[in-house]
């Protein structure tokens, strides 16, 4: 016969904080409980019991079965017996939970207020009755009430206690989340003695973690699965189709012109688009496939149970064609477009993993390919990164070697013929590979942050190159400098170029900056707001490629632009295409009208040059005149009286 202690540590604190003095102690063996609640204190509510402290002195919680053991004790006195049954009537009543008594045969002996509440049950209907019998008198719950009848078998059967979760509807609408647990209780002779249900309100426990879940695993913008889910999802259908031998395919996305989008229109704006980008989505598959917003304006697309790779270009096109349609916003309409890199399951990678690596890959192409495209990842994508990263390794080496060089290529007046200044393109003399082109290693630096030491390195050899000539005795000849993107949106360019000045004390009048017309229409704010800055600084404005981009006219006229570049298409397409004139024409009227300068690049014949005469052109540069050329050899160049007649064209 155990010794337990009851420590209503609980209702002591409680009813402290109350005011009431409250005994709660347990006497002696079988559980009988002698307790006193001086007031019937209904809204008491423990969270637990209090203790139980066994002889051997280790302390456990005061169990419901505790109570349950309690109720059906029959020692003690009448007057004991009326206590115990006040006390327990007031405490069970008391708790914001199911708790319900049963005998053998499962008729309710005793059950406390929030049941009755619950099951909106008259407190004398129910005594003596089994489940299937109150589920006449509630009808309401009668689904409920039947399933206690099975579990109440259930708990009997297995000899031990037993839990579940259970959904009860609400009489007044909506439904509530149980945690249920039944407790089998048993005599000495192993017959029925009694069972006791407690069940425990759990619905907003449940709600908060399911929404927990779903914040940790969607995208709080267009409610899409996150990243997170997504690798979740494709690990489940790679599972599936491993099994079913079908084929998966993964399509990463690219959203054409959002960053653009962003900083013209304004975030809010750019929201709209995503949400909007991520309905067409959803429009273009099926119900059983994946749309996930990875991050950005990078989307993914999972296809399931593919019987060929047809499928998944059948989708990218329908998602580009869909994408391209122009999107309602805010009173803007605004024209995207995306770019996707496909891989499918299994041919392109065994695993989540190597599929994203790949499809990445095969989105890189189609970006590059100038987007609103696709392309399926073939292991030749591989052999491309590979070099791409042998270059980036070799090009930091070079920068730190000097091996890289600035050569010249003259610009020409086109009236005379004078030399007007230089274009420095960059030159890279690899000790294995020989040269390497600018349009080769400039992309792969720019990817990474090499390209702000390349930027800096070429800027700061042009004016020290300018001040050498200066030095020597040749005329002060402009000198223009390319600005890649990602140099252009540094926010250290301006500092750089101010230190550059105050180090080689170069004439920013003889420093000229290209940027392309692209760069320029990018986050245009910002692009006036440098391009303002670099004109006080005393420095030119050339935009580069231009006629390729797609400026508006509207916009061009708030740039500072001294000159405009003529791209090289339009001279290399010429005699193919006889609009060409008129856009060329076109261009000489803008940049004269805005007060620029218009220079031709990639004169390479007499016809060529004399056509960009006619249309009234400023200068030029091309292959005709001369190629980019060491320092000496431009310099030597510039300082003949008349270098073309003297040399001839190159
Ligand atoms: N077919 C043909 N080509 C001609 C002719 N005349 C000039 N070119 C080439 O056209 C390119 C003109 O430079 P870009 O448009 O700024 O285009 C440049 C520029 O975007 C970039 N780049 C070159 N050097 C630098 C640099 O120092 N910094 C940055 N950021 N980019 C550079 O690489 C591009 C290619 O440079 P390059 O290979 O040097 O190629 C140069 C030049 O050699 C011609 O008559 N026919």
């Amino acid at each position: 016969m155990a010794n337990h202690t009851i420590y209503g540590n609980q209702h002591r604190a409680l009813a402290s904080r109350r005011g009431l003095p409250l005994k709660c102690h347990h006497m002696s063996s079988d559980f009988s409980v002698q307790t006193s609640f001086p007031n019937s204190e209904r809204d008491i509510v423990p969270e637990s019991y209090g203790e139980v402290t066994d002889c051997a002195g280790s302390k456990r919680p005061f169990s419901l079965e505790d109570l349950a053991e309690a109720i059906q004790s029959d020692t003690g006195s009448a007057e004991d017996l009326r206590l115990q049954k006040e006390w327990l009537t007031t405490l069970i009543d008391a708790l914001p939970d199911i708790v319900c008594f049963k005998d053998a045969n499962n008729r309710c002996l005793v059950a406390n207020r929030f049941y009755l509440d619950l099951f909106r049950l008259d407190s004398n209907d129910y005594v003596n009755r089994t489940a299937q019998e109150l589920s006449r008198q509630s009808p309401f719950y009668e689904r409920f009430m039947t399933t206690c009848g099975t579990t109440d078998e259930q708990a009997w059967n297995d000899r031990r206690p037993i839990s579940f979760e259970q959904t009860i509807p609400l009489l007044e609408g909506g439904e509530k989340i149980f945690d249920i647990q039944k407790v089998p209780l048993f005599n000495g002779d192993g017959g029925r003695k009694g069972l006791v249900m407690i069940g425990r309100d759990v619905t907003e426990r449940k709600l908060a973690a399911a929404r927990i879940h779903h914040l940790a695993h969607h995208d709080s913008l267009t409610s899409l699965p996150n990243r997170v889910l997504f690798q979740e999802r494709m690990r489940d259908a790679l599972a599936q189709a491993r099994r079913s031998g079908c084929m998966m395919a993964l399509l990463l996305l690219d959203l054409d012109k959002f960053k653009e989008v962003n900083d013209t229109l304004g975030h809010p704006v750019g929201d709209l688009l995503l949400r909007a980008v991520a309905k067409r989505l959803l429009s273009c598959v099926r119900e059983t496939d994946t749309v996930a917003r990875l991050g950005g304006d990078e989307f993914a697309v999972l296809l399931t149970n593919l019987s060929d790779a047809d499928g998944a270009s059948t989708v990218a096109e329908t998602i580009i064609r869909n994408i391209a349609e122009p999107f309602g916003l805010d009173d803007n309409e605004v024209v995207s477009g995306v770019s996707a890199g496909i891989t499918i399951f299994p041919d392109d990678g065994p695993d989540a993993q190597d599929l994203l690596k790949n499809a990445d890959l095969a989105l890189y192409r189609s970006k590059n390919e100038g987007r609103g495209r696709y392309h399926f990842y073939v292991a030749e994508m591989d052999q491309e990164v590979q070099n791409r990263k042998a270059i980036e390794r070799d090009l930091r080496h070079a920068l730190a070697t000097d091996q890289l060089c600035l050569h010249y290529q003259p610009l020409v007046d086109l009236e005379n013929g004078a030399i007007l200044g230089a274009e420095a393109l960059v030159r890279w003399f690899h000790p294995e590979r020989g040269s390497i082109p600018p349009s080769i290693f400039i992309p792969v630096a720019e990817r990474s942050e090499l390209i702000f030491r390349l930027g800096r390195w070429v800027l700061l050899r042009a004016c020290m190159q300018i001040q050498t000539w200066h030095s020597q005795g040749l005329p002060p000849l402009q000198i223009s400098v390319n600005l890649s993107p990602a140099q252009f949106r540094h926010p250290d360019l301006l500092d750089t170029i101010r230190s550059i000045i105050e180090q080689t004390g170069v004439d920013p009048a003889q420093l000229q900056l290209e940027i392309t017309e692209t760069i320029a229409m990018t986050n245009f704010d910002y692009s006036v707001q440098v391009l303002r800055e670099m004109r006080d600084m005393g420095l030119s404005i050339a935009i580069d490629d231009f006629g390729t981009g797609y400026s508006s006219l509207n916009y061009l006229r708030h740039f500072p632009v001294d000159k405009l570049k003529i791209d090289r298409s339009f001279v290399v397409d010429f005699d193919h295409h006889p609009g060409n004139d008129a856009i060329v024409r076109a261009i000489v009227n803008l940049g004269h009208g805005i007060g620029a300068k218009v220079n031709v690049e990639g004169i390479e014949t007499a016809e060529q040059l004399s056509f960009m005469r006619d249309l009234a052109c400023d200068e030029c540069q091309g292959f005709y005149f001369s190629r980019a050329l060491p320092a000496e050899e431009y310099a030597r160049l510039v300082t003949l009286a008349d270098p073309w007649v003297q040399d001839g064209p190159k």
